[in-house]
């Protein structure tokens, strides 16, 4: 451990590990305050393609300045063996053993809740020009108020005005399929992702399962979404309307990550939040009539969205919406060795 990590901070117990390294929590001994700390180790990054811990800390900064649903980062030190990132702490767990020990599918509620913090949290990185690039269920961390915020900026990715990236980087299951065939794109690739999400906390499993990443990239290349009736029957088409606008090959007519915050089935979460702080009896307002006030608001939202989504499809039919991915002609040697 850095000399001057163990100055400011006492390191303590392990919260979780990735792939170049671990977490733990750390107490400032200066405030007495509860970090966590990233801790990188060098001996792992053979391939400086592969992660540049000092991009990690640029984007992270970037990506989470001012942004309330992504852990801010706080302090970084180097020594000869690791990186270390010192972030805010969260109490987790992450939404992977979320999923897991409550046992998927989630209710649409509690789904709703989890991909308006995770969409809120994508939408301001890709406002900052940033794409998170590996959004995953691991990296989405409850915060001490039960909020999801994202983690690990360990793949992102720059996008400036008009830009476009083309390394394979993210996590098989996760991953678009413009980033597996090697075309340059662009933040849309979160939407896939965290669309993958979705599906997996509705269905319970990933919509390309394989066991192989090899099958993986196939299934995504060549397979079309489908909602197997097992497990989807109780699904809301609300929800299905959604996952397709999310999980959608053509890029053009992938959702934005604002868009998906605009969906009405997203939108619920809002009433959902004021039926759970009992807003009719603390505020008094009688039952029936503010029960009106809502569902007149839902329809209002659902009719406004209604008109956005064909004005959105005459511009693509247009050839307006078309993505402006295509202008970064980068490396594609680079992407193509890597992809082996
Ligand atoms: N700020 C945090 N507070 C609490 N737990 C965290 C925090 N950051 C990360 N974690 C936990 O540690 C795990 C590993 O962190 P992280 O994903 O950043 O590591 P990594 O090495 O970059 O992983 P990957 O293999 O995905 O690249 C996460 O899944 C999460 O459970």
């Amino acid at each position: 451990m850095s000399d001057q990590l163990n100055k400011d901070y006492d390191v303590g117990a392990l919260i979780g590990r990735g792939r170049f390294g671990a977490v733990f929590r750390c107490v400032s001994r200066i405030s007495g305050e509860l970090f966590a700390v990233k801790s990188i180790d060098k001996a792992l990054l053979t391939d400086p393609l592969d992660y540049d811990p000092s991009r990690e800390a640029k984007l992270h900064r970037l990506a989470a300045a001012g942004n309330p649903l992504a852990v801010q980062i706080h302090a970084d030190y180097e020594d000869d063996e690791s990186i270390h990132l010192v972030l805010d702490f969260c109490h987790g767990p992450n939404l992977f053993h979320h999923i897991a020990d409550k046992g998927a599918p989630i209710s649409e509620p509690e789904a709703a809740m989890l991909m308006g913090d995770l969409m809120e949290a994508i939408a301001a990185c890709h406002r900052r020009g940033v794409v998170h690039r590996d959004v995953k269920p691991e990296n989405a961390v409850f915060d001490g108020a039960g909020r999801i915020r994202i983690v690990d900026f360990g793949s992102a990715g720059w996008i400036g005005e008009g830009g476009g990236m083309r390394e394979l980087v993210g996590t098989p299951f996760y991953m678009a399929p413009e980033v597996e065939r090697g075309e340059v794109y662009g933040e849309k690739v979160d939407v896939w992702s965290a669309g993958v999400v979705l599906f997996t906390m509705l269905g319970g499993l990933p919509p390309s399962y394989c066991e192989t990443s090899a099958e993986i990239f196939e299934a995504v290349r060549w397979g079309s979404l489908r909602f197997p009736s097992r497990v989807f029957s109780g699904v809301s088409s609300a929800a299905k309307d959604l996952l397709e606008r999310m999980i959608c090959k053509e890029v053009s007519r992938r959702f934005s990550a604002e868009q998906v915050l605009r969906h009405p089935w997203i939108k619920s979460r809002e009433v959902e939040a004021v039926l759970n702080a009992d807003f009719f009896g603390v505020v008094g307002v009688d039952g029936d009539a503010g029960q009106r006030g809502l569902i007149a608001k839902l329809a209002e939202q659902a009719e406004r969205y209604e008109e956005e989504r064909k004005e959105s499809s005459k511009a693509v039919a247009k050839g307006k919406g078309v993505e402006k991915i295509g202008q970064n002609k980068g490396d594609v040697k680079e992407a193509q060795s890597l992809r082996g």
